[in-house]
């Protein structure tokens, strides 16, 4: 991926960096790039995502996937990390395979999608790096379920990716699935360029070895100043930003296709910075549709939002048909694709034009090799940011809070979190 942080300087946007600031960081990120580099060498946890590319063995998962890779739908089963990067994989990808992701338990939503489902030629993906995820493990049992009410063996069609103990791989051993390892010392969140996010995709037919290529070529960019390396300067910036006051990041793709990277990149930021009182709060926004909704906020609104830009320098593109209606006239002259493209110039001058910062972050084409790049640049990206804030980039200690409590509402064991729900203040006004 390519960065431009032009629009983020102080020369041009505020709150912005000078360039002298960036001068001065460049020092810190030098010391981040070395912690980074022993984390990696060490495989500490975390830090060891940042190997995935040379450590994933594109050949497992296919061999893992052979009995269902004839699979007309495939059914992932998992939330958060166990979903998002696999969806975000499939989601941007052609294919003949339906992916469907369960990643609710909206018992309307989860009936509407298997309602859909012909049996016979779909298949299950469960994916949970624990194995103990409610949602995951309730949805599991209900698909299951629905496999053996149409009388489809579930035990032929199912695949599972865990952790090396835990509920689901014994379940796996029991019913002797085939199974893939969540590497050790990989977060959930930064797993999508591992079997977590990679047996979907090749369930679809996606060219994983492109996706780890892509990723690998990322990072050899890695290096101690964040004018040599785009995904540094992307953290860096951001960081920058985020202390003079852009607590906000708007994710803005401009592709449909790419609708899911703001999805994945919210776990991302939000699970990996959002502690100790800091971090950037992500939003996810679509181009060109959300300039017709959004836009007004990001330019006039409060100066607290940076905007990312996420643009694929070539794309698929389609011929506007000539209409005699003659205010329209220009229309017929140009295509879709180059309509989208002069939005996306149009709204990032506009936002620079209006002082507000804006990064531009591009990828050559929706590929997999440019999309392993793209996710692993984001992730090199927030593992930067984590060390400039100085926070355990690789934890999520908070969302286990609310895990407990729900447990506990189930009668799944005794937590002091599940007391708070009962003490909720209230103040109702009932019609
Ligand atoms: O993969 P699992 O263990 O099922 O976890 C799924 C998700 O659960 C939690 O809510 C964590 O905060 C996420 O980081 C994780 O991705």
């Amino acid at each position: 991926m390519n960065v431009d942080i032009g629009n983020a300087l102080a020369t041009v946007a505020s709150p912005g960096v000078s360039r002298d600031s960036l001068e001065r960081l460049d020092e810190q990120v030098a010391d981040a790039h070395a912690r980074i580099e022993r984390g990696m060498a060490n495989a500490e946890h975390g830090y060891e995502a940042l190997n995935l590319p040379e450590r994933v063995d594109p050949d497992e998962i296919l061999t893992a996937v052979e009995p269902i890779a004839d699979a007309e739908t495939m059914i992932t089963v998992g939330i958060g990390g166990s979903s998002l990067g696999a969806a975000t994989i499939t989601n941007a990808l052609d294919s003949d395979t339906e992916a469907v992701f369960l990643d609710n338990v909206d018992p309307e939503w989860v009936s509407y999608h298997l309602d859909r489902v012909s049996f016979e030629n779909a298949a299950i993906n469960v994916v949970s790096r624990s194995g103990t995820t409610a949602e995951t493990l309730a949805n599991f049992l209900v698909v299951r379920d629905a496999f053996e009410s149409a009388g489809v063996d579930w035990t032929e069609r199912t695949i599972v990716t865990t952790g090396e103990s835990g509920p689901l791989c014994d379940l796996a051993d029991r019913h002797d699935l085939p199974s893939l390892t969540v590497p050790d010392g990989v977060p959930g969140r930064f797993s999508a360029l591992s079997a977590v996010g990679m047996v979907a995709a090749a369930v679809c037919g996606h060219d994983l070895e492109a996706l780890l290529e892509g990723a690998a070529a990322e990072a050899d960019t890695l290096s101690e100043s964040l004018f040599d390396c785009p995904a540094y300067a992307y953290g860096a910036t951001t960081y920058a930003l985020d202390g003079r006051g852009a607590g906000v990041n708007a994710m803005m793709p401009y592709a449909e296709s790419l609708e899911t990277v703001a999805e994945w990149f919210a776990q991302l930021w939000a699970e990996s910075l959002g502690k100790d009182d800091l971090g950037q709060t992500p939003v996810r926004a679509l181009g060109a549709t959300d300039q017709h909704s959004q836009l007004q906020l990001y330019r006039a609104g409060p100066r607290d939002k940076l905007v990312t830009f996420v643009t694929p320098r070539n794309g698929g593109d389609r011929p506007i048909p000539d209409t005699d209606v003659e205010e329209l006239a220009y229309l017929g002259d140009s295509t879709l694709g180059t309509l989208l493209e002069a939005e996306f110039e149009a709204t990032e001058a506009s936002l620079a034009a209006a002082g507000r910062p804006n990064v531009r972050v591009e990828i050559d084409r929706v590929d997999e090799y440019e999309l392993g790049g793209l996710l692993y640049g984001l992730e090199a990206a927030c593992v930067l940011a984590g060390e400039l804030y100085g926070v355990n980039t690789f934890e999520q200690p908070a969302v286990e809070w609310a895990k407990k409590a729900t447990r506990g509402l189930l009668g799944g064991g005794e937590f002091a979190e599940t007391a708070a729900v009962a003490e909720k203040t209230e103040l109702r006004i009932e019609r």
